[in-house]
């Protein structure tokens, strides 16, 4: 058969094509290697196959979207799993996430889990945070309540037809998150090791899935996420709390660094503005800086 198709899965060189519920396994053939063209889960195929087993992608479709990490593409929505404890919060790491997700032009849903493993105390600590990233536009919700049955399905609602994608670090819960979604998955989930602090990786590979209409994958998690990828006077729109008040900074283009009447430098020292977003905007911008610097020399 000769047909179109979405790879889900990637091992050991062969691609993974879904038709119609059915998987096949295929190989590379098409001209796009000569571009330099590498698919990646999600991509729309072209393909060709004469037995589950055997077969060949001969074109790929153009992309809409796709992430650096995890490599996925043709993308609606990331959830950003983000724990509380074990993996302890950590800012940085999800405004990095945040910020690529955006870089990437795709709509993130913020999903905070472990809540229950800490005292009140301790998250009152956490819910300053919380509350701005919902009062700067973006969604979340909240392991355990996520999982009421009302929850889960105004979740897979929202999910509908789309594709999604879980990300966080090791350990975070996204497997979890996705038992809940879609029982049959039963994917394996695993105490993190007390010893080493993170997860044990019991996710290894990018996998996209079927979840009710819509498709959604597990990826594996990591711990550190580099952002370098965006041009350094870019960097600032993926803040989208700083584009929302650029405007009315007195320069056009304001990096919101050294100029005089910034409106976002205002903001922060009012307290309007997270004074470690602001921080974090600041170490992203060194970390780009020397990327470009090393790139520059080795030309
Ligand atoms: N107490 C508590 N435990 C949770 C919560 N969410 C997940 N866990 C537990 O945390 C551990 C890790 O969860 P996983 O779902 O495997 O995490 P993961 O993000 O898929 O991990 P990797 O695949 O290694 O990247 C499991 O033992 C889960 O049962 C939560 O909200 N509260
Ligand atoms: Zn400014």
């Amino acid at each position: 058969m000769k047909g179109q198709g979405r790879i889900v899965k990637l091992i050991g060189g062969f691609y993974y094509v879904e038709n119609k519920d059915t998987i096949y396994q295929t190989r590379a053939r098409g001209n796009f290697r000569k571009k330099g063209l590498k698919p990646i889960v999600g991509d729309d195929v072209i393909f060709e196959s004469t037995s589950l087993e055997d077969g060949y992608i001969l074109e790929l479709l153009p992309r809409r979207n796709a992430l650096v990490r995890p490599p996925v593409a043709n993308i609606d929505l990331v959830i950003t799993v983000t724990s509380l404890k074990g993996p302890d919060f950590q800012a940085n790491l999800l405004d990095r996430l945040l910020i690529a997700q955006h870089f990437a032009g795709i709509k993130t849903l913020i999903y905070i889990t472990k809540g229950d493993l800490i005292s009140t105390t301790e998250f009152a600590k956490y819910q300053q945070f919380l509350n701005y990233y919902q009062k700067i536009g973006y969604p979340l919700i909240m392991a355990p309540e996520a999982f009421k049955p009302e929850k889960l399905t105004a979740l897979q609602a929202q999910l509908g037809t789309q594709t999604a994608v879980v990300t966080g670090q090791s350990g975070a819960g996204k497997s979890t998150l996705l038992n809940h979604l879609e029982p049959q998955l039963a994917l394996a989930t695993n105490e993190i090791s007390k010893s080493l602090n993170r997860g044990k990786h019991t996710t290894r590979q990018v996998e996209l899935m079927k979840v009710g209409a819509g498709w959604i994958a597990d990826t594996p998690g990591f711990s550190s996420l580099s952002i370098t990828q965006i041009p350094l006077t870019a960097l600032k729109d993926h803040f989208i709390d700083f584009a929302a008040l650029s405007d009315q900074c007195r320069f056009r283009g304001c990096q919101h660094v050294n100029e005089p009447n910034c409106a976002v430098k205002a903001a922060v020292a009012e307290g309007t503005i997270l004074q470690a977003r602001y921080d974090n905007y600041l170490q992203f911008r060194t970390e780009i800086a020397a990327q470009d610097k090393h790139q520059y020399k080795k030309k």
